[in-house]
């Protein structure tokens, strides 16, 4: 007997569209995220990543079909659900002219968490990714890397069962990658489902376990990696990535 797994995500019969643009529309998109996975969705330029995020986080509502996150639907302005997951933006989400802390308990707020956990979670978070030191000062004049950490940490404050991140290492140096990525592994160690996207194929293949490819609003491929490695015969996700999406540079 098959044994049904719970899920994190279920996308059912989704279609979408951007009003006035015929461009990427999602039609009858059907995707499973199981609870506890690390998954990550990749696609060329325009493929609609970003696009099906803010689907799946209730930024964007869906024309038709379901979305639902821990079985519960998404979109329907339902604060409950919001503190289920965390979004790691692609584009930094934080007040330039706040320091961390003040960030945090802002955000921490925001997500309704009480005064002494936004202080402990605080204390632990700038702690794991490096920012202790300049805890106080001004986010606007830190360096790109140390943005990336501080849009993590605001993602991730309220503990959210579920984490979507797009491209959370775009632009930092190869010791904020790591911080970044072995945080997100002993997140995931700990139960937390990660929903990941990337162009970093090769840093997306030690993290990801599960992957579906995206292009023009379509999966069109989606399954365990090293499974999809060996069906395709390809050695790694960036050769197999260019072997089912083509070389054509997209706009
Ligand atoms: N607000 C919007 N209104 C209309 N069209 C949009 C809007 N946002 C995105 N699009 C279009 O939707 C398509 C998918 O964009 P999306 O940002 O989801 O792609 P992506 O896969 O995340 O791309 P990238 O890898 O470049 O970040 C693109 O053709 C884009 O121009």
């Amino acid at each position: 007997m098959a044994v049904t797994l719970p899920l994190a995500l279920d996308v059912e019969h989704m279609g979408f569209r951007y009003p006035g643009n015929s461009e990427v529309s999602f039609s009858n998109l059907n995707l499973k995220i199981t609870k506890g996975e690390r998954f990550g969705l990749f696609g060329p330029n325009g493929a609609g990543k970003t696009t099906l995020i803010s689907l799946m986080t209730g930024l964007l509502t869906a024309d038709e079909g379901h979305i639902k996150l821990l079985g519960h639907e998404v979109g329907k302005q339902n604060s409950e659900v919001n503190k289920l997951f965390g979004f790691v933006p692609q584009d930094f989400s934080f007040y330039q002219e706040l320091s961390p802390v003040e960030n945090l308990e802002f955000f921490g707020a925001w997500s309704g968490l009480d005064k002494p956990t936004i202080k402990q979670r605080t204390d632990e978070l700038l702690t794991i990714l490096g920012l202790d030191d300049v805890r106080n000062k001004q986010v606007e004049r830190f360096s790109g890397g140390m943005k990336r950490r501080v849009n993590l940490a605001i993602g991730v404050i309220h503990k959210p069962q579920v984490i979507f991140l797009d491209e959370p290492t775009v632009g930092v140096d190869v010791q904020t990658r790591h911080a970044i990525i072995d945080y997100l592994m002993e997140l995931n160690k700990s139960g937390t489902t990660l929903v990941y996207t990337s162009h970093q194929l090769s840093e997306a293949e030690g993290l990801c376990e599960q992957v579906a490819l995206i292009d023009g609003g379509k999966i069109i491929a989606q399954d365990n990696l090293d499974k999809l490695l060996k069906d395709h015969k390809q050695e790694s996700l960036e050769t197999m990535f260019l072997n089912l999406t083509g070389k054509d540079i997209r706009n």
